[in-house]
């Protein structure tokens, strides 16, 4: 729990006028319990037993003003208090969202994006409500519980000790549930984050569901998730509100003890009956923070949980790192030496020796499996060689600024990500529009044509994921987006797989027109769209068994006339 504060203290500096009014609406409250106790000897002793009829009407202003003044400090407390904890928690999503962004495209791969949902919105909703209500509470009870012993004291020392006196053991069972609830919260957040999961795996790929009939497998499945959670938080129900029973259990003992012995003092007038009431009264009143405070440290319990889970994601950082070398301001050749990639134990490549010269368009070809995609990442520094180098002219590859390598590099994928907004954002993503370059663009890579047909030329809206264009307008678009930016290096990695063939001749034409000038390379299982590389190397297990032209390869490498042969069946 310290580590907890320790962590969100230094939060607390922005906000120091803020704590101050926080503060005094939290007194005003505390305050307000303590009079409101107090208020009640004056009512018996004064107005009921003595009969003075002037403290007849104190009593009741005092009443109204004393109760008046609690409601505005309670006003101004949650005020300022939520303001501080969603302020906190603004900034910590942020931060969080930072830091994840950094990470490697590794872990992406090994995490779900609903388990990182869950930790950016869940979990943080959790440590918000700790680090601003349930603090706020913590503090305005303990001050009540301050005033309300105050009271107690007051009106008979002797008394209060026989009815604090059960306070301690209430300490033992109440910190075997929090511990309980510690552990149930984690339990807790790990299922919702499970459902956050399966409900966004099951929503990207309703598709996929849909065409196989498979609704009713994938429901079972969230059911039982969704079984797990509702059977967690039902232990956690049980366990947090044991809480109340043993309060009350304690808080009857307490009364009892001080009926007896408070009542005898009365009988023998030792006491007024104003102030063993008023002593009553705060006895009482004293249960409500007490019973508050248990159960604000078992949700703390939850919060702490999470910012475990939290912390974990802090915990892991980028492997990744960005050298301080601009990208050459011109490439003239990538040469790739001697390289090996592993991905944890398999080895994707090995020994691979390959030069592009500014100007070529290099393909990549072979079975699937054999490491064309990993050759990519590399490129892009997705994942980093084991063994080898990768030279841009002369500059280690990883001595590039990561930054400046991805904007001089643009990479076409299969799979084109088309963004919910206008033809020319989507063309220019991440950088300013700029009108001309989006039509030059959109010319070089053949969709100008169907584009300037659209009602709204350029600035007309795309669905998300383009499902208001065919496979092959969506494809052009995803080239116009990485010609934009005019970059040195072009990646095409099966950009043409999923086209007809009329599609895709267009396409390769246009791979043709774009790829002078730069270097290209074309990743393609279709021979058909590579026929006019400079050099096909041709991959097998993670190697490269020939680099050639085609027509050396058709006579002399085996592998690429199996390829060949297999693609002409
Ligand atoms: N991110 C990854 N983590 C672990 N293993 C991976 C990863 N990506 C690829 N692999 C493995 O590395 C090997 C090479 O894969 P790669 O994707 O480079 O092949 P490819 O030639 O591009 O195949 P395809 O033509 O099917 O796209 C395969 O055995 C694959 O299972």
């Amino acid at each position: 729990m310290r580590d907890f504060f320790k962590y969100y203290m230094p939060f607390y500096k922005n906000y120091k006028l803020k704590i101050f009014y926080a503060f005094i609406g939290i007194v005003l409250v505390a305050g307000g319990s303590g009079g409101l106790a107090y208020i009640v000897k004056p009512l018996l002793d004064e107005v009921f037993i003595a009969k003075d009829q002037q403290m007849l009407y104190i009593v009741p202003v005092l009443l109204i003003l004393v109760q008046s003044a609690q409601g505005f400090g309670k006003y101004i407390q949650v005020y300022y208090v939520s303001y501080i904890g969603q302020d906190i928690i603004r900034i910590t999503r942020d931060r969080l969202l930072a830091h994840i962004l950094t990470l490697d495209i590794a872990f992406f791969q090994k995490k779900h994006g609903g388990e990182l949902i869950s930790r950016i919105t869940n979990d943080i909703n959790k440590i918000q409500s700790a680090v601003s209500s349930q603090i706020a509470g913590f503090i305005r009870e303990i001050l009540t519980i301050v005033a309300l012993i105050g009271v107690v004291i007051y009106q008979s020392a002797e008394l209060a000790f026989y009815g604090l006196i059960v306070m301690p053991l209430a300490i033992y069972p109440l910190s075997v549930l929090a511990k309980k609830m510690k552990k149930l919260s984690f339990k807790s957040q790990e299922s919702a984050s499970d459902i956050t999961s399966h409900l966004s795996e099951t929503f990207n790929n309703v598709e996929i569901i849909k065409a196989n009939c498979t609704e009713k497998i994938e429901l079972e499945k969230f059911e039982k998730h969704n079984s797990r959670f509702f059977n967690i938080n039902i232990k956690a129900v049980k366990t947090s509100e044991l809480t109340s029973p043993i309060m009350e259990l304690l808080g009857a003992i307490a009364a009892a003890l001080v009926i007896i012995y408070g009542g005898s003092k009365v009988i023998n007038a030792e006491l007024t009956t104003g102030a063993f009431m008023s002593f009553i009264a705060a006895l009482f009143m004293l249960y409500t923070p007490l019973k508050r405070i248990s159960g604000i440290y078992n949700q703390l319990q939850s919060a702490i949980a999470a910012h475990e889970r939290v912390l974990s994601v802090y915990a892991i950082n980028p492997t990744i790192l960005t050298g301080d070398k601009n990208f050459p301001k011109n490439i003239e050749k990538i040469e790739f030496k001697d390289v090996m990639l592993k991905y944890n134990d398999l080895v994707a490549l090995k020994h691979i020796n390959l030069t592009a010269i500014k100007g070529e368009k290099v393909a990549l070809v072979g079975d699937s499996g054999g490491g064309k995609s990993s050759l990519i990442n590399l490129l892009i520094r997705f994942y980093d060689t084991n063994e080898g180098k990768i030279l841009f002219n002369d500059i280690d590859l990883k001595n590039i600024d990561i930054k400046s390598l991805r904007n001089n590099i643009s990479v076409v994928t299969q799979r084109v990500y088309i963004f919910n907004d206008s033809v020319a954002s989507n063309v220019a993503y991440g950088y300013e529009i700029d009108e001309q370059r989006v039509i030059k663009a959109l010319k070089q890579s053949h969709a100008y044509d169907f584009v300037s047909k659209m009602p709204e030329g350029i600035y007309s809206k795309l669905d998300e994921f383009g499902t208001n264009l065919s496979g092959g307008q969506r494809q052009r678009i995803a080239i116009a987006r990485a010609l934009y930016k005019n970059p040195h290096v072009l990646i095409l990695d099966e950009a043409t797989s999923a086209l007809d063939n009329e599609s895709e001749s267009i396409i390769s034409d246009v791979i043709d027109e774009v790829s002078k000038d730069r270097i290209t390379f074309v990743i393609a299982h279709r021979l058909s769209t590579i026929k006019n590389a400079d050099k096909i190397a041709v991959f097998k297990k993670g190697e490269i068994v020939c680099i050639d032209k085609e027509e050396n390869l058709l006579k002399n490498c085996l592998e690429y006339q199996r390829l060949y042969n297999l693609a002409n069946i």
